[in-house]
């Protein structure tokens, strides 16, 4: 969480639907709060209204009746988008091709009447925040898409908003690029500890760049929570499935354990059902001599992925199980192994999806 989270609420989205002129009903009423300083990812897959949302925010498009949107506590719902104070980037860059890196930079700062010296001074250090030192002075057209976007986020936090809005910025560029930009805006948002709001569908960009994720599914919010609670106690089978790779057994409880096909798992949490819905991640699946093991299935398939290998199993639960192991340990397809997961790594879920 970066310095100044916490201090109050900065952001608020109050009972905020949204159905459009076709009927569509992109977002059933959503509240929200966001903290000050705080990065708010909104994560879901395409269409399930994480865009609306941002759109809500920025002034963009209007809630339907009964929704308000508030900024430190101000009713900002019929504010129009100019007078909000908030930064935009999109996954499209929208600057001025004709213009150079420094103009573009310095665009908002020139029509709020900054005067030149304040404005270069800057301008100077957002370049160096994004990294595109000796680049000032270039056109937008003879930049790379990376120092494209570079110059797009500094443009819109040059103004020193008091929200930023970020909408899929990296999506558009290679992977290589886009993991090294996600470090860079990661260091430059917990520098400057402006309140943030990111849109992405990519998990990891949101894991990595979130103080709080919410993850919507269908216009509506799924959960909300840190990345670590996302993705080790999520309270769906969607949440679980959607943020990373999940093994989901239905399986009976016997004895306060886990009945598989191939043997059993200690469990922490009791419950009260005869059958549950479980989830265990790959990577808290370890491989253990089958002898001692009490759940053991058979190796079906070994894929190395580069810093792991990814081994599916057949047999030890009703489904094909994967697990994620490290390159070190030997396995073949057709090895009997044994498996073993800590009681606390196995998550029940509610039956419905
Ligand atoms: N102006 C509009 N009129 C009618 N329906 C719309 C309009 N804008 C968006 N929608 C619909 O509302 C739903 C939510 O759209 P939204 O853009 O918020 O999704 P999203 O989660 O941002 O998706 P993506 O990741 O694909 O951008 C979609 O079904 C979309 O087709």
């Amino acid at each position: 969480m970066k310095a100044d989270a916490g201090h109050g609420v900065a952001v608020r989205i109050e009972t905020c639907g949204k159905t459009f002129a076709d009927g569509t009903q992109a977002l059933a009423p959503a509240t929200l709060d966001i903290a000050r300083g705080e990065t708010l990812v909104l994560l879901g897959p395409s269409g399930c209204g994480k865009t609306t949302m941002l759109r809500i925010i920025a002034g963009l498009e209007q809630p339907d009746p009964g929704g308000r949107v508030l900024f430190d506590g101000a009713d900002m719902t019929r504010v129009p988008i100019e007078q909000r104070n908030v930064g935009m980037v999109f996954q499209s860059y929208a600057l001025f091709p004709n213009m150079t890196v420094a103009d573009n930079i310095g665009y908002g700062l020139k029509i709020r009447g900054i005067g030149k010296a304040e404005r270069a001074a800057r301008v100077a250090e957002l370049v160096r925040l994004t990294n595109i030192t000796g680049l000032e002075d270039r056109r937008i057209d003879q930049l790379s898409g990376g120092q494209r976007q570079r110059v797009a986020l500094a443009r819109a936090v040059a103004i020193r908003p008091g929200i930023l809005l970020l909408d899929e910025p990296l999506t558009a560029l290679d992977a290589a690029l886009r993991d090294r930009l996600r470090g860079e805006l990661n260091r430059l948002l917990r520098s400057l500890g402006i309140t943030t709001i990111y849109v992405t569908h990519d998990q990891s960009e949101a894991m990595e760049l979130g103080d709080r994720i919410v993850v919507m599914s269908k216009g509506a919010i799924a959960q909300i929570g840190a990345p670590r609670e996302i993705y080790f106690r999520p309270t769906s089978r969607f949440v679980a499935e959607f943020v990373g790779a999940a093994n989901i057994l239905e399986a009976a409880i016997v004895d306060g354990q886990l009945r598989l096909p191939g043997g059993r798992l200690a469990l922490a949490d009791s419950s009260s059902r005869p059958r549950v819905v479980a989830m265990i991640r790959p990577e808290t699946i370890a491989i253990v001599p089958p002898d001692a093991a009490s759940l053991t299935g058979l190796v079906d398939s070994v894929s190395f992925v580069g810093d792991r290998q990814r081994i599916v199993v057949s047999g030890a639960a009703e489904r094909l199980l994967s697990i994620d192991a490290s390159n070190a340990a030997a396995i073949r397809v057709g090895d009997r192994i044994g498996l073993a997961v800590a009681p606390e790594a196995i998550r029940l879920l509610p039956d419905a999806p």
